[in-house]
């Protein structure tokens, strides 16, 4: 049986909604076998990050290194990787090791505000990450502080898709949470260097929002490591975060994790119905 592989490089999130521990249960999900090289320990809740303790460039590196030269990966994802050092680090080791289908969701600030990127690690990210990226897929707010402009509306966001395409990412994936002209629907905006693609659906009225940009980017790692294409990708990462995000879990006591089961429950139901 072949097994499709996936690695991220990512943060630990001990509440276990986001980060390494959010993009693990996504592949597991999938029917991917996950890998991870952590870049940063976070102790966090549902209320906020109390602490941040990221790793040396060679403890990431070394982490790589140990899939590299053994398991290997059909995809790579990273997330939070904190400074300019662990991503000058990271982005070594994707091209040591020829990686090419990258994901980068370029985590910068938690929901409850707290610093994952450093200020001064935007430039590498821009200048030594976003060239091996075959997918980036920034919020709002990030393709806001990686392109430099202001986003208002869909135009202004196809605007920016451009910016962060020019900067060398093949496909930018514009996820549209944070996008408050639209009340109704999230869309997520597709650009692959020519046509745009908008997936939409109902914005949901919650706050169990916390972990949903990495649990996106994991569900598209964990389909390019199947084989599929980037569009397909988006249509199953949509998929398995809206099923996440509408089937709620009651965790905690502030912004709470998203329903990692939710997707092939649903799956499950579907070929129940079809008797197989
Ligand atoms: N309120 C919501 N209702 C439905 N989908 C949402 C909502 N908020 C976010 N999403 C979806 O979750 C994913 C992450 O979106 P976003 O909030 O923009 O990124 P991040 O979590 O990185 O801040 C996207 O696919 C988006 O469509
Ligand atoms: C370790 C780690 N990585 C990433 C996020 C971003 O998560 P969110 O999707 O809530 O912005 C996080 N809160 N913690």
């Amino acid at each position: 049986m072949t097994i499709a592989r996936a690695l991220t490089v990512a943060g630990s999130d001990s509440g276990g909604g986001a980060g390494i521990q959010a993009d693990l249960k996504t592949f597991q999900e999938l029917d991917v076998f996950g890998m991870t090289a952590l870049t940063a320990v976070t102790a966090q809740n549902t209320l906020g990050v109390h602490g941040i303790y990221p790793l040396t460039v060679e403890a990431v590196q070394k982490q790589m290194d140990a899939i590299g030269e053994d398991i290997g990966t059909d995809a790579v994802k990273t997330g939070m990787l904190f400074n300019s050092d662990i991503i000058r680090g990271v982005a070594e080791k994707l091209v040591q090791y020829k990686w090419e289908k990258v994901v980068v969701d370029p985590v910068m600030i938690a929901k409850g505000g707290s610093v994952l990127l450093l200020e001064e690690a935007v430039r590498a990210l821009r200048e030594v990450l976003m060239p091996l990226a075959l997918v980036i897929t920034p919020n709002v707010p990030e393709a806001e502080l990686i392109a430099g402009r202001t986003i208002r509306g869909l135009d202004d966001r196809k605007e920016a898709a451009r910016v962060l395409a020019d900067l060398g990412a093949k496909n930018v994936v514009m996820k549209g949470g944070h996008d408050e002209s639209n009340p109704n629907e999230v869309i997520d905006l597709l650009y692959d260097g020519r046509d745009f693609y908008e997936f939409s659906s109902p914005r949901q009225e919650t706050r169990h929002t916390h972990g949903t940009g990495c649990t996106f980017a994991a569900a598209m790692t964990a389909e390019l490591a199947k084989g599929r294409t980037v569009v397909q990708a988006v249509e199953v990462a949509k998929q398995f975060i809206q099923a996440a995000i509408e089937d709620t879990i009651q965790l905690g006591q502030g912004h709470g994790p998203t329903n990692h089961w939710a997707y092939q429950r649903r799956q499950a139901v579907v070929r129940q119905g079809a008797g197989r």
